[in-house]
């Protein structure tokens, strides 16, 4: 099972919720400074997905665990990162699959569900492991005003 300490991110709400949950995913960066990378290989990437609120719903949930999991699971695992075009394209950097723009782009597919849902829930941090010896911690409201 996965077992690891997180980043924790500052915040006011009652509840916090933490989702952990792995995919497999190949990807490359379109760009030759990326050495490597640039080439297609495959990461079994491990995520943390930190959700927070104030108000349950009529499950007694915040947000079902499953739900988040399965928004980015059974979107990408075992599948290519950049034939997800509607997400990931090479015609800017900020849309290249790297590790920063997936766990920003996890960020905004849970934060939509969450507003769809309606209890005023926020994801609060991503953090993504791509490899044993790299990682991104996303957090979506950090740097903003
Ligand atoms: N800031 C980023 N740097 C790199 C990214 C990235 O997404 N953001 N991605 C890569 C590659 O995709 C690669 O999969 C991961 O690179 P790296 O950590 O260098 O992988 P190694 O397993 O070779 O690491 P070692 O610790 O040297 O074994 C590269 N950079
Ligand atoms: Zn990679």
């Amino acid at each position: 099972m996965i077992q690891q300490i997180y980043p924790c991110v500052p915040h006011h709400y009652r509840y916090e919720l933490n989702k952990d949950f792995q995919f497999a995913a190949a990807h490359y960066i379109p760009d030759e400074a990326a050495g490597k990378c640039a080439r297609l290989h495959g990461h079994t990437y491990f995520a943390n997905v930190t959700v927070g609120g104030d108000q349950l719903d009529e499950t007694g949930f915040l947000v079902n665990f499953s739900e988040i999991k399965k928004l980015i699971h059974d979107r990408f695992d075992h599948t290519s990162l950049n034939e997800h075009t509607d997400l990931f394209h090479e015609r800017s950097a900020e849309s290249y699959p790297t590790t920063e723009n997936v766990a920003r782009i996890m960020a905004e597919l849970v934060q939509q569900y969450l507003d769809n849902k309606g209890n005023g829930a926020e994801c609060l941090q991503i953090f993504l492991r791509e490899t044993p010896t790299s990682y991104v911690v996303y957090r979506p409201k950090a740097g903003r005003a």
